[in-house]
């Protein structure tokens, strides 16, 4: 294992209580993979999840990390510097890395706390018992969005970043 780079080392933020909402079941078998559902109603603006991010650096990415399976699980991550703004790749942990994808429909939105090196997931409006958990991915798809039969497919480089739009709340 490396030690992160000087770009990534910041000070030590206070220790962070974790929460995941419980009425949560992982289906197998969808049309997109696997997903995540909910087993109970959940309010508008509900904290589903604060997941921990492990943030690659700049060539880990290009070098490693685009020619893997966990090149369609990451985020973008902006990178501290004091000069031009960078963005490198971040997996997300826990449920976080099992939202799908939806373009009309996505019921949770995400916010990255850059300091504490987490992503936090809020449901946008009340979910029924039932309904799958999605996010927006953003305009450029990796793959061919089930939901629209195929619109959108993004050259190969433009990485999952992805999670990009739907971010915030
Ligand atoms: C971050 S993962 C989500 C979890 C994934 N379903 C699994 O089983 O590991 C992203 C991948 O899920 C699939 N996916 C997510 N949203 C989709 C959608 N709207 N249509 C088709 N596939 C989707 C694609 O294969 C995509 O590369």
């Amino acid at each position: 294992m490396t030690n992160p780079s000087p770009e990534t080392q910041k000070p030590k933020p206070e220790d962070l209580p974790l929460e995941r909402f419980p009425h949560l079941k992982l289906v197998f078998d969808t049309p997109k993979g696997r997903g995540v559902f909910a087993t109970a109603p959940i309010p508008r603006n509900t904290l589903l999840e604060i997941c921990p991010v492990l943030i690659f650096g700049l060539s880990e990415n290009t070098t490693h990390i685009e020619h893997t399976s966990l090149y369609h699980y990451t985020y973008n991550w902006p990178l501290p510097t004091s000069s031009k703004p960078q963005t490198t790749q971040a997996v997300v942990l826990g449920l976080g890395s099992m939202f799908n994808h939806s373009t009309q429909h996505q019921n949770v939105g995400w916010t990255r706390d850059l300091q504490r090196e987490v992503v936090v997931y809020r449901t946008l409006r009340e979910v029924q018992e039932g309904e799958e958990l999605c996010i927006s991915y953003g305009g450029r798809l990796t793959f061919v969005d089930v939901e629209d039969g195929g619109e959108g497919v993004e050259e190969v480089e433009e990485v999952l970043g992805r999670i990009e739009v739907g971010e915030g709340d």
